[in-house]
């Protein structure tokens, strides 16, 4: 039969429906009746690219088709003969109206514009018939999602296309219903009706149980892998190296994508990330309308930078906290923070790769930024200010800091009446080279707090914050510059937590109440407040001096994970990473305005920032402030009830006991009560 479909199909000219909507012709290659599939072949924009398709889903659309496949499943009885050549070009040249469904989604689809798909050269992107593994990603589902990025990495000739604008979000609705078996069975039924006769002949595929390549079985989310698969043919990659570094500012909000990891391969898991480049970062989320029809809604952000899954730790350095090292010699105090969800790879930034349980600290954010401290050091320019260099390590655990270059000794925050905050008892080692500030990472890094979430076995349930303090050699000591490189806690939910035990559920809660105090207070530095709500954790107030002053510098790095099962949490993520962003821009309009002076003439969109905007979104900062101080009292409140059931739980049995003692002594008085009346009566 397979050779008989073959040549009653391959070369015919048929109607193909895009999981963006699209339905558009295309040339049948080859047939493959053990998977119910044909593969076929198109030109886009001088490329030729080629899907494979499911024969039912092809007679859908095109129902001459069903003669072929009947012919072809009764010679098996009956050789068929050659397909007559004149019947052969009618099909050829046949527009096949879609039917009434298809026209229905087409009509859906004009809500998603996805932005023009690039040209690429066509000796980037080599079609090779006899091989259409190589134009087809639905052929080489093991290949990683990143195949189309890499043909179209080469393009830069083109201008980019302009994204949807900041956290927009485009439906792309799914054109394809997804019938149980039961519902294929259906449409079937459904076709015949309207004419086709000889139904029985599609049954065997449609009964046939869809697995390979292109069924259904062979990924958990097939469908919504290749909605995205599609979706990211239309993406123009812009590689990090050729935007540049952009002009150094207060605060820098970047996004970091980790690859999928072992066992998200193993699991199938899709990829569901997809950053284009020049800061822009997607989140194809994948949803379920009530009819369970997929689609997807992508929503985009836009950071100062973007890295994808390639991006090494190098990279992310020389744009993120590079620029601050030298700061620090102008006498800046810098932070670097790396955020995100549990085992979204802060560590892995921060710290260093792993291989296996071994991370090597030289690889790390921490590590490169010691080399060029040594580096800028023994710089002409900064060799006169006669500077020594220093590094202190140490992790907040539940509110308390504990020191990890002194054996974890626990320290005591305090503040000073000029508000000047003081880690009392913080060792400060003296450092001669990049090499002893490795050792340091390495010694305080095996001391860190972990416990085990459901993302990441070794979980860091502490904020780790490694300073590298450059003071003058005078008496004095005096502080020159700071950089305080910090390595947050997952910003995971208590349920996200293995054990969920009242310790871990505290733990939790600390956590987040010092997420949401340090978001607050990177938004206060963006907007040049008077009041930096510092106190409201002890991560902020041991971080005091980086919120405050003209010379604060601030960088945060949004770490998220790119499988579907995380989804929510990277949109969290991506979330809470926009809040920053946005008031720095705000923030940048606000001074111009202070200055009277037009914000950016070159950039046209920042220029349409009138004072409309600027009051809209101090409004929204403001009941946003005011959210933050319910919330705060609401916590409060969780905690002194917390602290209530625990009292009665833990005196409840001393009450009952004290109950029943009282009620035996109250019987006893009764009764010698009882006694002496009766004795007296008698008397
Ligand atoms: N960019 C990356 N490339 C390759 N592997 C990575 C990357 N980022 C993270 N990983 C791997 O993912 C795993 C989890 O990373 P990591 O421990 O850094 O997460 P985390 O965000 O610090 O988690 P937690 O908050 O629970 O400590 C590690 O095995 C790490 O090697």
């Amino acid at each position: 039969m397979d050779t008989n479909l073959s040549r009653l199909l391959v070369g015919l000219s048929v109607q193909i429906s895009r999981s963006d909507g699209r339905i558009h012709s295309a040339i049948v290659k080859s047939v493959d009746s053990s998977k119910s599939t044909v593969m076929v072949e198109w030109q886009e924009r001088k490329m030729c690219r080629g899907k494979g398709v499911d024969i039912e889903e092809l007679c859908h659309l095109n129902p001459e088709l069903l003669d072929h496949v009947n012919a072809a499943t009764k010679s098996d009885e009956t050789p068929t003969p050659a397909p007559d050549k004149k019947y052969a070009t009618r099909l050829r040249s046949s527009r096949i109206p879609a039917p009434s469904s298809f026209a229905f989604r087409s009509r859906q689809t004009t809500l998603f514009q996805p932005p023009a798909p690039v040209l690429p050269s066509v000796s980037t992107v080599e079609s090779s018939p006899e091989n259409p593994a190589t134009i087809c990603p639905e052929t080489n589902l093991s290949a990683s999602s990143a195949a189309p990025f890499q043909v179209q990495r080469g393009i830069e000739s083109k201008p980019p296309q302009p994204l949807p604008s900041l956290r927009e979000s485009v439906k792309e609705n799914e054109p394809e219903r997804m019938p149980s078996a039961k519902g294929r069975r259906k449409s079937v039924a459904h076709d015949a009706s309207k004419g086709n006769k000889r139904v029985s002949s599609v049954k065997p595929f449609d009964l046939q149980p869809k697995k390979g390549k292109f069924g259904e079985s062979s990924r958990p989310n097939q469908k919504f892998y290749e909605m995205i698969q599609d979706f990211r043919e239309t993406l123009e990659i812009t590689p990090l190296e050729a935007t540049g570094l952009i002009e150094s500012q207060r605060i820098c909000v970047c996004v970091r994508k980790r690859p999928l990891n072992k066992q998200e391969m193993s699991k199938k898991e899709i990829d569901v990330v997809s950053v284009p480049g020049r800061g822009t970062v997607l989140v194809h989320e994948p949803k379920l309308k009530v009819d369970l029809t997929k689609y997807l809604e992508n929503q985009v952000f836009h950071f100062d930078y973007s890295f994808d899954e390639n991006a090494t730790n190098e990279l992310v350095y020389k744009f993120t906290a590079k620029p601050l090292v030298q700061s620090i010699f102008q006498g800046c105090m810098a932070t670097c923070f790396a955020y995100g969800q549990t085992g979204s790879g802060k560590t892995h930034t921060m710290g260093g790769d792993f291989t296996g349980k071994q991370q090597n600290s030289a690889k790390g954010i921490y590590a490169l930024a010691a080399q060029d401290v040594f580096t800028y050091l023994n710089h002409r320019r900064y060799a006169n200010l006669d500077l020594c260099v220093y590094v202190s390590f140490f992790e907040i655990y539940n509110g308390k800091v504990y020191d990890l270059l002194n054996k974890k000794g626990k320290l005591r925050v305090l503040e000073d009446d000029r508000q000047q905050v003081q880690v009392v008892g913080l060792e400060e080692v003296s450092v001669s080279s990049a090499e002893d500030v490795i050792k340091l990472i390495r010694m305080g890094s095996a001391c860190r707090t972990s416990g085990q979430t459901s993302a990441n076995a070794n979980s860091s349930r502490s904020h780790a914050i490694l300073q590298i303090v450059l003071r003058r050699s005078d008496r004095a000591s005096t502080l020159h510059g700071k950089f305080s490189l910090v390595d947050l806690a997952g910003n995971e939910r208590g349920t996200d937590v293995s054990s969920n035990d009242r310790s871990t559920l505290v733990e939790t809660a600390e956590i987040n109440q010092s997420l949401l105090a340090l978001k607050e207070c990177i938004r206060s530095l963006g907007r040049n407040s008077d009041h930096i709500p510092f106190r409201m954790s002890t991560l902020t107030k041991v971080l005091r001096d980086s919120f405050i002053g003209e010379k604060s510098k601030t960088c945060m790095i949004a770490m998220v994970s790119p499988s579907m099962t995380s989804c929510e949490y990277t949109m969290n993520t991506l979330r809470y990473a926009d809040r920053v962003k946005e008031l720095n821009a705000s923030s940048k309009a606000a001074e111009a305005q202070k200055k009277n002076e037009p914000i950016n003439s070159s950039s046209e969109e920042d220029s349409t920032v009138d004072t409309s905007v600027i009051d809209v979104i101090s409004q929204v900062a403001e009941l946003e402030e005011k959210v933050y101080g319910e919330l705060k009292r609401a916590n409060e409140l969780v905690v002194e009830m917390d602290k209530i059931s625990y009292n009665i739980e833990v005196g409840l049995p001393d009450l009952v006991d004290f109950s029943r003692k009282l009620l035996d002594s109250v019987l006893a008085l009764q009764s010698s009560v009882e006694t002496e009346r009766k004795m007296r009566l008698n008397h």
